[in-house]
């Protein structure tokens, strides 16, 4: 269980989260909602502890990232694409991660398999794809085989088949018992997979609901998150 509440960032004189509050649960997909600058990074890097709140919680299972006994066992997280090195091959960046958060060595190749990369995990990543390194980073985390999952746009990049394969995936992992949260800034590409919504705009939640509520009354899903949003076409 995720637990975001009364969260405050404030840059400069701006204030860019203004009392953020909702929960994603097990067992859902929740997907973090958004226009480009409503909030959802900032919320989801102080949630993984990259950023520091100036007031309020997020918290894993009533715990904040930083102290997690086993972070990458209990969380699985992707921000901003793979996260490694350009130079490395997809197969030694997973193996340092699996290293130096004692995760068995056989799990590279079972994470590879599953994000589809194995017949590419020697190649540098540097020659990835967009796509390639979505998977990348989806695959790393799911090393630690964690029952929450927390992933910034991982639809971002991928193509049709690969849309389709995420969406699977995150299913799956709820369908088993497992927390999802998944930002995006299109209400079009998570209608079909999450169960919540979050809808933020401007630094504050602007509805919160299961999919048929935060879309009732309106003439479609893209109707329904620009009157929310407040995005004019
Ligand atoms: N490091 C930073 N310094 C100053 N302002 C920042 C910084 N990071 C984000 N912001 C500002 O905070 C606000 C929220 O940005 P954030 O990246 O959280 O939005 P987002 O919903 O994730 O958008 P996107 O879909 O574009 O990624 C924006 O106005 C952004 O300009």
């Amino acid at each position: 269980m995720i637990t975001i509440d009364q969260l405050v960032k404030r840059r400069g004189s701006r204030t860019v989260l203004d009392n953020v509050g909702f929960t994603a649960r097990p067992g859902r997909v929740t997907a973090f909602l958004g226009p480009n600058g409503a909030g959802k990074s900032s919320t989801l890097r102080i949630l993984l502890g990259l950023d520091r709140a100036d007031d309020g919680h997020a918290l894993f299972d009533g715990r904040p990232y930083r102290t997690l006994p086993d972070p990458l066992r209990t969380v699985g997280s992707m921000l901003e694409g793979s996260g490694a090195h350009r130079s490395r091959t997809a197969r030694n960046h997973l193996a340092w991660v699996a290293r130096s958060n004692g995760i068995p060595r056989r799990r590279v190749a079972e994470v590879l398999a599953e994000v589809g990369l194995a017949a590419d995990a020697r190649v540098r990543v540097a020659k990835y794809s967009l796509g390639m390194g979505q998977r990348l980073g989806i695959a790393a985390a799911l090393l630690g085989e964690p029952q929450i999952l927390v992933l910034d746009e991982p639809v971002n990049g991928l193509d049709p088949e690969g849309i389709r394969w995420i969406r699977r995936l995150l299913r799956d992992h709820a369908d088993a018992g497992g927390t999802v949260l998944l930002s995006s800034h299109l209400m079009t590409e998570v209608a079909d997979v999450a169960d919540d919504l979050v809808v933020i705009a401007n630094g504050r939640i602007v509805t919160t609901g299961t999919v048929t509520e935060v879309t009732s009354g309106y003439a479609d899903l893209e109707e329904a998150f620009f009157a929310l949003t407040g995005v004019t076409r």
